[in-house]
């Protein structure tokens, strides 16, 4: 399961959880301007925006799982599994495979608007990374420094691109069904509860925090939604970037997923891997791990945008103690 959001703060910062039970390797990789981007079907980008964001770079390829442009606008590849359909490649139409789409977008547009005019003539395709990295079946969070957002879903009714006011994406089922089921939780809040179960009878709260009751805590995408929605959109805005980080991560780790409890195969568990967040207004890249929970950043900027190769940041995983005496 993953959960990708966009948390508005003064600035917006957008980024997601991975969560799997293998790891594929990935680190912050920066392409710069002018490092080629090829496509199996569409003409090569020689000069593009730059982009950051967490990679596996194969064949001097950089695969982004998530990342965001030099001018804020962001976009996270999430789970989709059993709905995603990829096509064939059709004559006239923009021609792009899954694992090509994030450099395809972040490559080309600066906002949300200019990336729905991109995807007009778009064609999800069924082509291979190779014959080791085949298709993921992914939809997709696209969002922008402006705060908007929204999600591509290819699926075999075809292409969709919807709107999405609540800037949080998990997995299944369809983005529609999961704005659909957030009406069943419009009750849940911060406030205790007003009795409206039986208004003449006086109830007594027996703890601080019955307003959130029943809100869904489990790891499934449905809950993971239900639950980010709460948490993003109640979270407050910090005065500075040091109180917005801190209070971004929080979000994101009030759905993460701890060892040991989505069991994916006999023994084998699912748990949030990497956790990362990009201010979209100063390109700064922020990323915890799940064996070293302090942030780590790597700035764009502070990296030649126009130079020939990729720009790659492994993980920090080893967890550091602040010892105090
Ligand atoms: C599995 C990852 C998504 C995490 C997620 O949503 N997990 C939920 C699992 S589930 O719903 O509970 O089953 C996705 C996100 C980005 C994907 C990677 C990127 O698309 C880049 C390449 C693309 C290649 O085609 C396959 C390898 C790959 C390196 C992908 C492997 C894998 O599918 C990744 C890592």
């Amino acid at each position: 399961m993953c959960t990708s959001i966009l948390y508005t703060a003064g600035d917006h910062y957008f980024g997601r959880n991975l969560d799997l039970e293998v790891s594929f390797g990935q680190e912050v990789v920066v392409t710069p301007r002018d490092y080629p981007f090829d496509f199996r079907k569409m003409p090569t980008l020689n000069h593009h925006y730059a982009i950051i964001g967490m990679a596996l770079v194969k064949d001097n390829y950089p695969l982004y799982f998530d990342g965001a442009n030099e001018e804020g606008l962001g976009m996270a590849g999430l789970n989709f599994a059993g709905l995603a359909h990829f096509s064939p490649v059709e004559d006239g139409k923009d021609n792009v495979s899954p694992f090509e789409f994030i450099p395809y977008v972040l490559g080309q547009c600066k906002d949300v608007a200019e990336a729905k005019k991109l995807l007009t003539n778009l064609n999800l395709v069924n082509i291979n990374f190779s014959d080791q990295l085949q298709l993921s079946p992914l939809h997709w969070l696209i969002a922008d420094r402006q705060g908007a957002s929204i999600v591509v879903e290819s699926t075999q009714s075809g292409l969709h691109v919807y709107d999405n006011p609540v800037g949080v994406l998990t997995n299944n089922p369809e983005f529609p069904s999961q704005m659909t089921n957030l009406a069943n939780y419009q009750s849940v809040s911060p406030a205790d509860p007003v009795n409206t179960l039986m208004p003449k009878k006086e109830l007594k709260t027996y703890s601080r925090g019955l307003g959130s009751h029943m809100l869904p805590g489990g790891m499934d995408s449905e809950s993971r939604f239900v639950k980010e929605c709460f948490t993003l959109h109640n979270a407050p805005a910090g005065g500075s970037e040091l109180e917005n980080v801190t209070n971004y991560f929080h979000c994101l780790h009030a759905v993460e997923q701890q060892k040991g409890l989505d069991e994916v195969a006999p023994d084998t568990f699912e748990y949030t891997i990497y956790s990362d967040g990009i201010n979209l207004a100063t390109g700064t890249f922020y990323y915890t791990t799940y064996e070293n929970n302090q942030i780590n950043a790597v700035q764009m900027h502070n990296v030649d945008l126009d130079a020939k190769k990729l720009a790659q940041f492994p993980l920090v995983k080893e967890q550091v103690i602040n010892n105090q005496n």
